[in-house]
């Protein structure tokens, strides 16, 4: 997908070095968008295999996000890609599900006069086993698609802010607005953090597919799926590695600026391999700028098709999700920087 590689090189040419939380470095640039026409086909890279155990991730990962679960006991069984962040329970407060189909309604002794709730009478309200309700802000999207089109209400969001400020890992793609035009349905996803080559690829392929779903659920055609990612980064490795790009950030980009023609990223590549210090011991692959430039060197193949079974999201399992015609270049590993 042209989309991406322009993404990884806007954020490697224009990007400033920042050091977070993680102790791993980053290229981090602001504010990057792009968007992508799901008619012409389904975003899946193909500058890197992502059919395989990495398509089973995404997928269930998209099962679990419409499950609801503030949990990840079935997730895990399928893919480790969650596990460093939940508890050996499987609990994990970055339960985006959990907002999505499940966000909490306050108690009748915490709402303000002249606030407006919906009762436990509402279309899109749950009580739950234990009494506290819950909405639904799926389901209101999806049955708002078929009732009033029009509305540009249609806005789901993972973002609670007094669980975000005590949360392990508050959601990175937190927040994502349906809109119709013509039999078009759009989608917009805002992302606070976005890790360009290991967490982006998996966000796009599941906000692609979950549209596609829903589309498919309310009789439209996919449409555009446009994307922000606030910080865009691009993780470059610890210690020394990471402090080469902080001391070379200024030559690397010149010499990304001459780059003529694909063939010329390898080469950026080799010469990057052969000035930067190695990784520390243990540490292979934290350093993500290698993968991501032998990525810009290949050629994008053409689009793969999605063929999804006409279930509800309720009811949606991977099986009834099928890749066709996917081609893609070989895989690429990359460490998660936790
Ligand atoms: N640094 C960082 N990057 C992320 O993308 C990320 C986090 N942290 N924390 C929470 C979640 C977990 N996500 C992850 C975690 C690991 C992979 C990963 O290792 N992907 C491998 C395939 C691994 C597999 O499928 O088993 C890849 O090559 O894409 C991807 C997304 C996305 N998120
Ligand atoms: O779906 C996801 C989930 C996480 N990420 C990345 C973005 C950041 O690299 C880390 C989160 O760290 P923060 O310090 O909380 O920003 O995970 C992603 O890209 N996609």
């Amino acid at each position: 997908m042209r989309q991406y590689l322009e993404l990884v090189d806007a954020a490697l040419s224009g990007g400033n070095y920042k050091s977070n939380r993680t102790g791993v470095d980053t290229i981090s640039s602001f504010s990057e968008h792009y968007e992508v026409d799901l008619g012409e086909g389904y975003p899946l890279l193909t500058t890197k295999r992502m059919d395989g155990y990495r398509w089973n991730s995404m997928i269930h990962e998209v099962c679990w996000y419409l499950s609801g679960d503030e949990h990840i006991r079935d997730l895990r069984e399928e893919t480790k890609i969650w596990d460093a962040w939940a508890d050996d329970r499987g609990r994990l407060d970055t339960a985006y599900g959990r907002f999505w189909r499940r966000y909490p309604i306050p108690e009748d002794a915490a709402r303000l006069e002249g606030e407006s709730w919906p009762d436990e009478a509402h279309r899109w309200v749950t009580t739950e086993a234990d009494g506290r309700r819950t909405f639904d802000q799926l389901q209101y999207v999806i049955d708002t698609l078929s009732d009033t089109p029009n509305s540009r209400r249609l806005a789901v969001s993972a973002w609670h802010p007094a669980n975000a400020a005590v949360s392990t890992l508050p959601p990175c793609h937190y927040t994502f607005v349906f809109n119709v035009q013509g039999d078009r349905l759009n989608c917009h996803l805002t992302q606070r953090s976005g890790d360009i080559a290991l967490g982006v690829p998996f966000n796009i392929a599941a906000y692609a597919l979950l549209t596609e779903v829903i589309a498919g659920q309310t009789g439209y055609e996919p449409g555009t799926f446009a994307h922000t990612v606030v910080d865009a980064h691009v993780y470059c490795g610890t210690d020394a590695r990471g402090e080469w790009y902080a001391d070379n950030l200024e030559t690397f980009q010149a010499r990304l600026e001459a780059v003529d023609g694909r063939e010329g990223y390898r080469t950026l590549r080799e010469w990057l391999e052969s000035e930067a210090p190695d990784e520390a011991d243990g540490e292979d692959r934290l350093d993500h700028v290698p993968g991501l430039l032998e990525q810009l060197s290949r050629e994008p193949l053409e689009r793969p098709k999605l063929e999804v079974a006409d279930v509800s999201i309720d009811e949606l399992t991977a099986e009834d999700v099928q890749l066709r015609s996917y081609d893609a270049h070989d895989g690429i590993r990359f460490s998660v920087a936790e």
